[in-house]
């Protein structure tokens, strides 16, 4: 097993790449933190749907939490970092994968749109990483960070001018944590995962031309699941990669490379 004993925050992780990673985690030998946000109705499905990877996670002989909250208010990530205390004594993984890409035109983008994909997708990621990184220093074991970053930090699209600078945001971010938490053997990685069937693309692929589209571009012929970031991020937050850090890894079945 790859994580046996660690324990783990994943933000976002109730369900698409989130859940994937949890249940990764679980399955290499992690306790994991659920992050996610049940909204301003306090949504019963949201909540239903992070105690059942809860469920998952135990089932699977390891121990879970949920803790709801909004991973663009900076104190939900202290909060998570206080829960992995109380429930498991400390972090020394930390997974921050909340996202949310509302597609809309650019030109008349409303602002307040414009500024909630920032705080969730950027400020979420900053705070969460800020937060898990002062507890593992704290601790003095060092630590690994992965964050889901995405191919659209590296290619744009028409109705993602508000998500894509985000993305390209994780990554630096990723990167300029790699140098400053360095020296407290914290390492910093990010993956960026292609086209990965989950809710956040179900209204945009509903057009059967799109997606048929995005299909034939990928040269392993599938969209991705989120299986196969999961395992990515498990080795990435693992000592298999002890000497990874700074480094963002294309997870997208060969979608990038595919101009023509
Ligand atoms: N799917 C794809 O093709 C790609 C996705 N990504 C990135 O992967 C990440 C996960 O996306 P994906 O799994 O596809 O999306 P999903 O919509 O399936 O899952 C999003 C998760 O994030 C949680 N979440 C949303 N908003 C917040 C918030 N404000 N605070 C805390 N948690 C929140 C959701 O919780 P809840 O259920 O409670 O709302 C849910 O668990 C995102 O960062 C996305 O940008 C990157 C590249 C490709
Ligand atoms: C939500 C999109 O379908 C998905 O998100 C990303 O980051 C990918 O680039 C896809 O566009």
């Amino acid at each position: 097993m790859l994580l046996e004993g660690k324990r783990a925050i994943v933000t976002g992780g109730s369900r698409g790449i989130g859940r994937g990673i949890c249940l990764e985690f679980a399955r290499q030998g992690a306790d994991v933190v659920v992050n996610y946000y049940a909204g301003a109705d306090k949504g019963f499905a949201r909540d239903t749907a992070a105690d059942e990877v809860v469920a998952e996670i135990e089932a699977l002989g390891r121990r879970a939490i949920a803790v709801e909250g909004d991973i663009a208010d900076p104190q939900v990530s202290t909060a998570l970092v206080e829960a992995a205390i109380d429930a498991f004594g400390g972090v020394d993984v930390l997974a921050s994968n909340a996202g949310i890409c509302p597609f809309h035109a650019f030109l008349d983008m409303p602002a307040e749109l414009f500024k909630q994909v920032v705080d969730v997708n950027l400020g979420g990621a900053f705070f969460a990483v800020q937060a898990a990184a002062n507890r593992m220093n704290a601790q003095g074991t060092g630590g690994a960070i992965v964050a889901t970053s995405s191919i659209s930090a590296l290619v744009g699209g028409a109705l993602q001018t508000h998500y894509t600078p985000t993305k390209a945001g994780v990554h630096s971010l990723m990167q300029s944590a790699a140098i400053a938490l360095g020296p407290y053997g914290i390492r910093c990685n990010s993956v960026m995962p292609g086209a990965i069937a989950t809710d956040i693309n179900k209204d945009d692929w509903s057009d059967p031309k799109k997606r048929d589209y995005l299909d034939k571009r990928i040269p392993l012929g599938r969209f991705g699941e989120p299986e196969d970031v999961a395992r990515v991020v498990a080795f990435l937050a693992s000592d298999m990669a002890a000497y990874v850090t700074g480094a963002a890894l294309l997870v997208d079945g060969g979608l990038f490379v595919n101009l023509q």
